[in-house]
């Protein structure tokens, strides 16, 4: 583990490989028991000493797939080194005709099309059991906080990018794209984007007690125009370019005053709310749970798992 401290931890999807913009301190590749994260994880700073940890979901270089990324790897580096709060991006889909391609959006809601094939809690395969609450998950409070000011850096940017928020996202398997069918019908579901990566992700964060929310930006429209082709990965690559400067941007105007958020500002303790959450969600100790099982767990969550005096231990 390293001792760099970062509350602001930035998880970069397609076309977001690194955060140029900013001083590059060090790189560290925490070791979990998860494995290593995605990609080394860079620790960088802005002009005022903020810092931040920034991690390529894909890996650099864009070497790992959507159902291989080592979500719970990656969720623990990022805790292991101090982050409270997530910042994801995302190439997305969109399922709506006014999400244009080039549009921001902060999805609030979920509908998982993954297969069961990633995992999808630091729980599984332990002998501690926990049920996450995920009625909404994604963390509200910072997802408001962001909204005007993201909306603020895309107007001051002149490119008529407009933020869209409180939407919901589809996770669908992947790798290949949709078929229109689906398309058609993640749309009758309520669907308004589409991406291949918010899960697990999002459920790790939570079960880590940290913030979560996803910057998704729209490359183009999926497959449910009848009379456009259906997406390919060089039209998502052809918007991709123009986000990912938008997102350095938007960063650049918000990443100050979230740090002094996080570090005792007035938002502080709504902007970490998920903080404590999984207070009630974890079985209570028995002594069926094994010490081996607690010990690993006592890497992302040390408040429930750390040390064994003074513990009530059920009999059965
Ligand atoms: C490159 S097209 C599909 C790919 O793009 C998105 O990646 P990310 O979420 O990491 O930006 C999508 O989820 C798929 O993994
Ligand atoms: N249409 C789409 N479907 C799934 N993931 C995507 N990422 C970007 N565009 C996508």
């Amino acid at each position: 583990m390293s001792d760099e401290k970062v509350l602001i931890g930035i998880i970069g999807g397609s076309g977001l490989y690194a955060l140029d913009h900013l001083t590059v301190l060090s790189t560290v590749n925490p070791s979990t028991p998860w494995g290593h994260p995605s990609a080394p994880i860079t620790i960088a700073a802005l002009p005022s000493g903020t810092r931040i940890a920034f991690l390529a979901r894909h890996g650099q270089g864009h070497t790992i797939p959507p159902s291989a990324v080592p979500s719970r790897a990656n969720i623990a580096a990022l805790k292991s080194l101090g982050v409270a709060a997530i910042i994801a991006f995302s190439a997305v889909g969109s399922l709506r005709e006014e999400i244009s391609p080039g549009s921001f959006a902060l999805p609030s809601q979920i509908i998982d099309r993954t297969k069961g094939v990633r995992a999808s809690s630091f729980f599984e395969d332990t002998s501690v059991v926990a049920h996450a609450m995920f009625g909404d998950p994604f963390s509200g409070k910072l997802a408001g906080w962001l909204a005007p000011r993201i909306q603020g850096a895309l107007d001051e940017e002149g490119k008529g990018k407009k933020l869209f928020t409180d939407k919901t996202i589809v996770c669908m398997e992947g790798p290949a794209f949709s078929t229109r069918a689906e398309s058609v019908m993640y749309r009758q579901w309520g669907g308004d984007l589409i991406n291949m990566s918010v899960l697990p992700e999002a459920k790790l964060a939570r079960e880590a007690e940290l913030s979560y929310v996803m910057i998704a930006m729209a490359t183009d429209y999926d497959s449910w125009r009848v009379d456009s082709s259906a997406v390919t990965a060089h039209d998502v690559f052809q918007t991709l370019h123009d986000n990912s400067a938008t997102a350095k941007l938007v960063l650049s105007k918000i990443l100050d005053e979230l740090q002094g958020e996080l570090s005792g500002g007035k938002h502080g303790e709504a902007l970490l709310q998920e903080k404590g959450g999984m207070k009630f969600s974890i079985m209570p100790r028995s002594v069926k749970q094994k010490p081996e099982d607690r010990e690993k767990l006592a890497f992302i969550l040390p408040e429930y798992f750390a040390g064994e005096e003074g513990k009530d231990v059920a009999s059965a």
